[in-house]
């Protein structure tokens, strides 16, 4: 099995390229099913959850093309309604083919997702949502066995809690219903707005996305477009957190600095100096410079967006695990996202969990070993702090990472960072 190899001690600078993101990506690919016509997906990030969704799409029937960094997919051959276990186990996201083959061929059957490292990741608010627009739906079997008679029915319908999967797969399901659609408490993040504009590219009626009220005005047919996939802001967190922890100078391109207001904000309260610039054909760069300093402790609390994400709690743990002063990290989203604490033990780190809070007290040196990578992010928390520990850190598990980061050697490398993968 692969591993990585994090040697620390250099300071990080450069530009990096941010990748399209995947979290916009998947839910995208599944919109393609809703389509009478090919769609073309532009910056598609090269991971393995994009494979896992060809796949996917593949097994359904489409026809799915990729070409550099563009994905082609002709849902016009789509023959069948089932997403098996076998790719759903391995992507959770999967279970967003539920509401698109639904609405556009009045039957689904997705098996269910099962919980994750991260926590039990259920899907009953996908199921309620979907039955308001009046799917019938069962499962059994461990599967989703979803149907309706004709088009769905617009309806209002207000989630229980904030979930992006829910509002992605509801959205996509209304957009093709008889009628309109009004989703309150609906999930705000940027993900969601890239949906929902390629959505309207392919000739749907929404508004109100990227607020916590979306209205659809649901259409006979949807067709074919051609959409550019926003950029990931998680990976782009990532980096700049890099940068911050080896008190480098980093410009991250192609991003989008509307999308990571939270993350900037907390970066700049570690220390860091953050400069933004939007260019006419490399998308917003955004700079970092520590000035060789190292960065102060942090407080975060996750949330939805526009608060901090979940998704960059593992980074940012890592940096403070690193940074002068003590830093509180405060987990609503997911209730076991702090699978990473122990491996970040392993590399002299100081933290103290108690329930969905870590205490974590930064430390003037870590020190590198072998750890495990549990899930995504936690993988990328244990290079982040690689990258500042003494003598070498060895990443175990690293499919993690392939789910959801492009080359994220290469880049970190040609960042002047000190890492490898071995077999
Ligand atoms: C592919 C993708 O986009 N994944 C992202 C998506 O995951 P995902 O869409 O799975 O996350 P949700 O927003 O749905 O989850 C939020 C919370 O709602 C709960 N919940 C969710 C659905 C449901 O039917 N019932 C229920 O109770 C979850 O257990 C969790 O506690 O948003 C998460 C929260 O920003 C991110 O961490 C993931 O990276
Ligand atoms: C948790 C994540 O993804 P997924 O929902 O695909 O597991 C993530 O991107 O950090």
């Amino acid at each position: 099995m692969q591993k990585i190899v994090v040697g620390g001690g250099a300071r990080l600078a450069g530009e990096v390229r941010i990748s399209g993101a995947k979290n916009a990506v998947l839910p995208i690919l599944c919109a393609t099913l809703l389509a009478d016509t090919p769609v073309r997906i532009t910056n598609v990030p090269r991971l393995h959850d994009v494979l896992t969704t060809a796949k996917l799409l593949a097994g359904l029937g489409a026809g799915v093309a990729h070409e550099g960094d563009a994905m082609t997919v002709d849902p016009r051959s789509v023959n069948s309604h089932v997403a098996p276990y076998e790719l759903v186990k391995t992507m959770r996201a999967s279970v967003l083919v539920l509401g698109p083959l639904l609405a556009k061929h009045g039957v689904a059957e997705v098996s269910l997702p099962g919980g994750c490292a991260i926590g039990s990741r259920p899907v009953d608010l996908h199921i309620k949502g979907l039955q308001a627009l009046g799917a019938k739906i069962s499962v059994d079997h461990g599967f989703i066995k979803a149907s309706c008679d004709g088009r769905l029915k617009g309806a209002r319908h207000v989630f229980e809690l904030v979930s992006v999967g829910a509002t992605e797969n509801v959205l996509m399901a209304a957009a093709l219903a008889d009628g309109t659609t009004v989703l309150e408490n609906a999930a705000m993040e940027p993900e969601i707005v890239d949906l929902a504009d390629c959505l309207n590219a392919m000739g749907a009626k929404i508004s109100g996305h990227g607020s916590a009220r979306i209205v659809v005005e649901g259409v006979e047919r949807l067709h074919g477009c051609e959409h550019a996939v926003v950029a990931d802001r998680i990976e782009c967190g990532t980096f700049l957190v890099a940068a911050a922890m080896t008190g480098g100078r980093v410009t991250a391109t192609h991003a989008r600095a509307d999308t990571m207001d939270a993350v900037l904000d907390k970066l700049r309260e570690a220390g860091a100096e953050i400069t933004l610039e939007t260019t006419a054909d490399a998308g917003d760069r955004i700079t970092i410079d520590m000035h060789g300093k190292r960065p102060r402790a942090v407080n975060i609390t996750t949330a939805p967006h526009p608060a901090f994400p979940t998704d960059m709690q593992a980074q940012f743990m890592a940096m403070d695990c690193a940074a002068d002063g003590v830093g509180v990290v405060n987990e609503t989203i997911f209730e076991n996202r702090f699978m990473h604490v122990n491996e970040l033990l392993r590399l002299g780190a100081d933290i103290r969990v108690d329930g969905h809070t870590a205490v974590v007290r930064g430390v003037e040196r870590l020190t590198g070993a072998p750890v495990m990578a549990t899930d995504l992010r936690a993988s990328a928390s244990l290079i982040l702090a690689g990258l500042v520990a003494e003598g070498e850190t060895t990443i175990d598990r690293i499919y993690h990472l392939d789910r959801g980061y492009e080359n994220i050697e290469a880049k970190l490398s040609a960042l002047g960072a000190s890492i490898r993968r071995i077999d």
